[in-house]
């Protein structure tokens, strides 16, 4: 949700449990993404057991994306639904791959110039909150568990309205709250104990996997999520609960 004022009048947001000064988050989230951009896919197929490839196809699978869309994918990071756009927007299509870390773009870029994708898709460093886009330029937009780290997440919403075509589709692919105690408390097992000493194995940093794991507990649930997609503007908006709602994917469309 958007930043808050606190008493001293500093305005401040949150950066996983701590609360830090508007103007720092940005910073301590990109320092995140440069430290693991390196090791993120190894460490994304092992800290979900290759889930996250579910989870990524069910979202192509309703973007409703066919040849000759403009898609955009915010927050891209390393790729994985871009790749696919590319696929199938096809040659008269475009895909935008955008994210505010030129380390991870770096990344995906090589990663998809190795699996041969070409001409159709564009490397842009951009902030959700303000895309560099005009009104209206894209069928489609996804956002895949990029949205947590962003500071003003309801002016990211707007701003993807905003580049949405109408009838265009934006789809949110995020962790969520688990819908079971029990899966709960499994989780959160897993995410303070785990995941951290995972990060420090794989990717020699524990801080980040930390960070991710207190991020996705200060995250919107389901429908706090549903109701700001609203606010910013789109419509028909619904979502669909993965692997006991540790993952939501909410959809919504502009009319
Ligand atoms: C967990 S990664 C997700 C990457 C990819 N979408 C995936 O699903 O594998 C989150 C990405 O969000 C990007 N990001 C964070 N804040 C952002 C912002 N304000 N605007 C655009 N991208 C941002 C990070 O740089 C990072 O690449």
């Amino acid at each position: 949700m958007s930043p808050h004022s606190t008493p001293g009048d500093q305005r401040t947001t949150h950066f996983g449990y701590q609360e830090v000064p508007i103007e720092e988050k940005a910073s301590r989230v990109a320092d995140v993404f440069h430290s693991v951009a390196a090791r993120y896919d190894v460490m994304n197929d092992l800290m979900s057991l290759g889930i996250h490839r579910l989870w990524k196809r069910l979202t192509i699978e309703r973007s409703g994306v066919r040849p000759g869309h403009s898609v955009l994918d915010i927050a891209g990071g390393t790729g994985d639904l871009t790749l696919k756009f590319s696929r199938m927007v096809g040659p008269r299509g475009r895909v935008v791959l955008a994210d505010i870390n030129q380390s991870m773009l770096r990344v995906g870029r090589d990663k998809l110039l190795d699996n041969g994708v070409g001409g159709n898709v564009e490397y842009v460093q951009a902030n959700a909150e303000c895309l560099p886009f005009p009104d209206n330029s894209f069928d489609c937009i996804t956002i895949a568990f990029g949205l947590r780290n962003v500071t003003d997440k309801d002016a990211a919403l707007r701003s993807m309205a905003r580049v949405l075509k109408p009838g265009g589709r934006l789809l949110v692919l995020e962790f969520s709250k688990p819908n079971n105690p029990v899966l709960t408390r499994a989780y959160d097992e897993y995410s303070f104990r785990l995941l951290p000493f995972m990060g420090q194995m794989v990717a020699g940093d524990s801080d980040s996997y930390r960070y991710l794991a207190e991020s996705i507990r200060m995250h919107p649930d389901q429908e706090t999520l549903k109701s700001m997609m609203e606010a910013a503007g789109l419509e028909r908006v619904e979502y669909t609960n993965l692997t006991g709602g540790i993952v939501a994917l909410h959809r919504g469309i502009k009319l």
